[in-house]
């Protein structure tokens, strides 16, 4: 696996555009399964997931034309044919589950690969997926390497009510409902925002959804979908990223960014570490006027923290970026994570770095920041964002750090080490397929 170098000590600055947020584009391309008729999609990562899910589509006979390197796609399943005996879906990302229902819908029966699992944040369920697919009528069973799942169309309309808003149960539930015989109606909703680009897109294609956004979710199937003509926006992950970045290495960063209406928590969140954050004119900047501090609360016997939960909280996937500020900002901070009970083991490879970073449980990391960090060389475990916040301090240590095992980066940001080499870094993929 491919391994970063980073010179660090330079302070990033200067203008980045983002690409679009990967998990907002692949339950988007899933979803164009659900039509025969052509689909023009625009700004397009070039990420190994979106390559994963494009070489199944071919393999199925769909046609995709357009180079990922211009972000624009024309995707067309008119031809497509699939045989769960036959056709595998994708491994190691778990967008693969979100092919489950068009699949249903066009050809009535599809797979759930045994590794669907992403990244390795502790358990990544699939039984309420399952549940949702049964409630739609559909017969789950264990085949070799792969739970197969079988259904007669049109699937059958379905009220649900689920455990836990999860992101891709609550997609996979308009995907199933969309074309199916009525009206079905999903109860704690997921509300992130790229579920929201995904529905906006949904109701592009035709769909009839309501509630995008809110924790409940009204969708009356119709008898078909159209082609449709869709441009992504920002990934509010990436605007975040490379705020971070500028802020952690004392430089100064733009971000272009169209939908700041996501940001007040975010904002308030790097405000908890001294980092102010503006919005204008479509660009965001931060800025660390008196270096990176935490913000003592005023209630006794207290740390300030960073809650992580589902939408509109702090988004879980983004408290490893935090975690890195606070391993630089000076005084105690604490990050709860709520959703995932695997997803703070890495936190002990900050020492290497010199860092002071305490688990107390599964769930909670104490950061003692401020400390003077070394460069050094680092693991990866199999986390996008974990792998950026090794790369983020690494960035802020004057020297030369080693990141081994820096691939996961390439599922969710393209052009990533080019982004950060425009804004002044000194880093390079090194290795087998750099
Ligand atoms: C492709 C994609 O969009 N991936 C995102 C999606 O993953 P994903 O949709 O898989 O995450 P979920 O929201 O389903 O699940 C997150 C966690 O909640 C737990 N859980 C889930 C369902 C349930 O009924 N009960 C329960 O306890 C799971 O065990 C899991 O540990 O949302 C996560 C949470 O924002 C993000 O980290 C992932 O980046
Ligand atoms: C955890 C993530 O993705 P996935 O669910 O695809 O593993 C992520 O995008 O940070």
């Amino acid at each position: 696996m491919p391994d970063l170098i980073v010179h660090g000590g330079r302070p990033l600055s200067g203008r980045i555009t983002p690409s679009a947020n990967k998990n907002a584009v692949l339950p988007i391309l899933s979803a164009t399964l659900l039509t025969r008729e052509p689909v023009t999609l625009r700004g397009v990562p070039d990420i190994t997931d979106v390559r994963k899910i494009l070489a199944v589509f071919r393999e199925l006979g769909s046609r995709v034309e357009g180079e990922l390197k211009d972000g624009v796609l024309r995707i067309h399943h008119e031809h497509t044919n699939f045989d769960p005996a036959v056709n595998k879906l994708p491994e190691e990302m778990r967008s693969s589950v979100m092919l489950v229902p068009p699949l249903l819908a066009r050809f009535g029966s599809a797979r759930i690969e045994n590794d669907v699992q992403g990244c390795t944040l502790g358990v990544r369920e699939i039984d309420p997926h399952v549940e949702v697919f049964e409630g739609f009528g559909a017969q789950v069973e264990r085949g070799p390497g792969a739970l197969i799942v079988h259904a007669r169309r049109p699937l059958h309309a379905h009220r649900r009510w689920l455990d836990y808003a999860s992101v891709t149960t609550t997609e996979n539930f308009v995907l199933c409902a969309a074309l199916a015989d009525g009206e079905s109606e999903l109860t704690n909703a997921a509300s992130e925002p790229h579920v929201q680009e995904f529905c906006e897109f949904m109701r592009r294609m035709g769909a009839k959804v309501e509630g995008c956004g809110t924790s409940r979710l009204t969708v009356t199937g119709v008898d078909e979908l159209h082609g449709v003509d869709f441009t992504f926006v920002e990934d509010f992950h990436e605007v975040v990223t490379f705020l971070a970045l500028g802020a952690i290495t004392g430089g100064n960063v733009e971000v272009k960014n169209s939908a700041p209406q996501f940001f007040p928590l975010l904002d308030r969140s790097f405000a908890k570490m001294g980092v102010e954050v503006t919005h204008e004119g479509g660009w965001s900047r931060a800025f660390v006027p008196n270096g990176l501090k935490v913000r003592e609360p005023f209630t006794r016997n207290m740390l300030q923290k960073i809650e992580a939960a589902p939408w509109p909280y702090f988004p879980v996937d983004l408290l490893p970026i935090f975690i890195a500020l606070g391993v630089r900002a000076e005084g105690q901070m604490m990050f709860w994570n709520k959703v995932y009970d695997g997803a703070l083991g890495w936190t002990s490879e900050l020492s290497k770095f010199g860092a002071h970073a305490f688990q107390s449980d599964p769930h909670r990391v104490i950061t003692f920041g401020g400390k003077k960090l070394v460069p050094a060389e680092v693991d990866s475990p199999y986390i996008i964002r974990v792998a950026i916040a090794l790369l983020m301090l690494a960035s802020s240590i004057e020297g030369k750090s080693t990141i081994y095992n820096g691939t996961p980066i390439r599922r969710a940001h393209p052009r990533f080490v080019e982004n950060l080499v425009s804004l002044g870094a000194n880093i390079e993929w090194v290795g087998a397929d750099a």
